[in-house]
């Protein structure tokens, strides 16, 4: 194949499977933007943790609710866990690298507040830790997966919230996570402001 076509070709599984699975994923992401509005407006904040490009989602979509997304508003209380290189070394130096968001979670969660996971293959062993934390403090979780949830799947509580991108390839997985992540920030903005 081509370069190009070998391009081309990765711009069409992109948007087909974002259309495949558009009509599953509405409900969830209505439920998870519900979840994390009914957070932040209670004085709650929002942690969010993943690995690899899932890190920089995490970031990215705490970047936009504390300072902004579309619209002028507040910055809403939203914590990325993967940013503090010494938090981050110390865990999993003196402790485990299973352990670099459990412990965070543990150190500044309270009840009220919210956690976001992202993992497409569901099973990294520090996001699913960061889960169980969560639930030790009576936190509700926001879970993106993809493939079939894996054990993040299995950890969460009924009042959890799993939006599960069925796919296979980690990169289109990560390709719709980045979609619903905004789509998380509009309808957290809309809940908020109106239109
Ligand atoms: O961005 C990519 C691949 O597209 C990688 O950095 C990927 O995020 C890393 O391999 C992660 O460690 C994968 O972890 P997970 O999504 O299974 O939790
Ligand atoms: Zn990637």
């Amino acid at each position: 194949m081509d370069i190009s076509k070998r391009i081309i070709k990765h711009f069409k599984d992109s948007a087909e499977l974002k259309l495949k699975v558009k009509d599953e994923l509405a409900q969830p992401i209505a439920e998870g933007a519900q979840l994390f509005f009914d957070c932040v407006a209670n004085d709650g904040k929002i942690l969010c943790c993943g690995n690899g490009g899932s890190a920089a989602d995490a970031q990215h979509f705490a970047a936009e609710l504390l300072n902004r997304f579309e619209k002028e508003r507040p910055g809403l209380a939203a914590v990325a866990l993967t940013t503090d290189s010494s938090v981050l070394t110390s865990i999993a130096n003196d402790y485990d690298f299973n352990q670099v968001y459990s412990k965070q979670v543990r150190a500044l969660g309270l009840p009220g507040d919210s956690l976001l996971a992202i993992s497409t293959s569901g099973n990294s062993p520090n996001v699913v830790a960061a889960i169980h934390a969560a639930h030790e403090r009576n936190m509700r979780v926001v879970a993106l997966t993809g493939r079939d949830g894996g054990e993040m799947a299995r950890a969460l509580h009924a009042n959890d919230v799993l939006i599960c991108v069925d796919a296979k390839s980690t990169a289109r997985i990560q390709e719709v996570h980045l979609l619903a992540l905004h789509c998380l920030c509009d309808v957290i903005d809309y809940l908020l402001l109106g239109e």
